[in-house]
């Protein structure tokens, strides 16, 4: 299932008003952290923003939603600088309550990203009530006029937004909206293919004072250090965690590797 595919899912459900929001409180139960995230992702060492992907279209069944807390507590608990849970269940087995149970859980308590295809500025208002502190837009979903508006609905709503990007187009248009933290991909949504000389090669369009955040396909300590060279302040990681036997030392190996 490619990126189009998911959009056409994503507006259709929007349109009609019938998307998921069961076990989301209809106001926000914690304090807003604006700027969390992006504090977060500027330490010594590559941040590692750690995923909690119940399933993948690339990979299939990943984990088990109802595990999904423990694992974002060990996530913290093993050194995770943020953790990015998936709001989407059609394609990815998560949800918008998944995000809520993770982001008002006291032990979770670096920054919590709610991570989904945004086509509607209501997504943005279902995750600042979820609890997250910070949501991802992907430019290559919208327009232009609408990625403005979900920028400026989401800002407003106190949440951090981490802006994916794929191309040099792509970090174009990110620069202009103002976005202060850019991801890069790795992997291209329309064919699945992942690689980490994406990041390397976008990364010198980015000006310093953006935080910078490779995405994708990262699964050694040898890959950081490659991105960290780069300029990376952080990376994104799902299915390396995910599969690792020892998740503490995976962990513990990608989370050390100095900027
Ligand atoms: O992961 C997928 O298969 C996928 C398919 C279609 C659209 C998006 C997809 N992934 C979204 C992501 O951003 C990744 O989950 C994230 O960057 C972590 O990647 P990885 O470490 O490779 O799990």
């Amino acid at each position: 299932m490619y990126l189009d595919e998911i959009l056409v899912h994503k507006r259709a459900v929007w349109h009609n008003d019938t998307a998921l929001t069961a076990g989301v409180p209809q106001r926000r139960p914690v304090p807003v952290r604006p700027g969390a995230l992006r504090e977060a992702l500027r330490k010594d060492t590559v941040t590692v923003i750690a995923e909690v992907k119940p399933k993948s279209p690339s990979k299939g069944a990943l984990w088990s939603a109802e595990r999904g807390l423990a694992l974002a507590r060990d996530y913290a608990a093993f050194g995770a600088g943020a953790i990015s849970v998936l709001a989407d269940d059609r394609f990815f087995g998560g949800s918008p309550a998944l995000v809520s149970q993770i982001a008002t859980d006291e032990q979770v308590t670096v920054p919590v990203m709610y991570k989904d295809f945004l086509v509607d500025p209501r997504q943005a208002e279902l995750a600042a009530r979820s609890g997250a502190d910070a949501v991802l837009i992907i430019v290559r979903a919208l327009d232009d006029a609408g990625f403005r508006e979900l920028f400026q609905t989401a800002t407003e709503l106190g949440l951090d937004v981490l802006v994916e990007t794929f191309t040099e187009e792509e970090i174009g248009r990110a620069l202009e909206v103002g976005a202060r933290i850019v991801g890069i991909n790795n992997r291209d949504l329309r064919t699945f293919q992942v690689d980490l000389e994406n990041s390397v090669r976008l990364r010198r369009l980015l000006p310093e004072e953006v935080v910078t955040v490779s995405e994708s396909g990262i699964g050694s300590a040898d890959d950081v250090k490659l991105l960290a060279e780069a300029g990376f302040d952080a990376i994104l990681v799902g299915e390396t965690l995910l599969a690792s036997a020892d998740l503490a030392q995976t962990l513990g190996e990608l989370a050390g590797v100095r900027r």
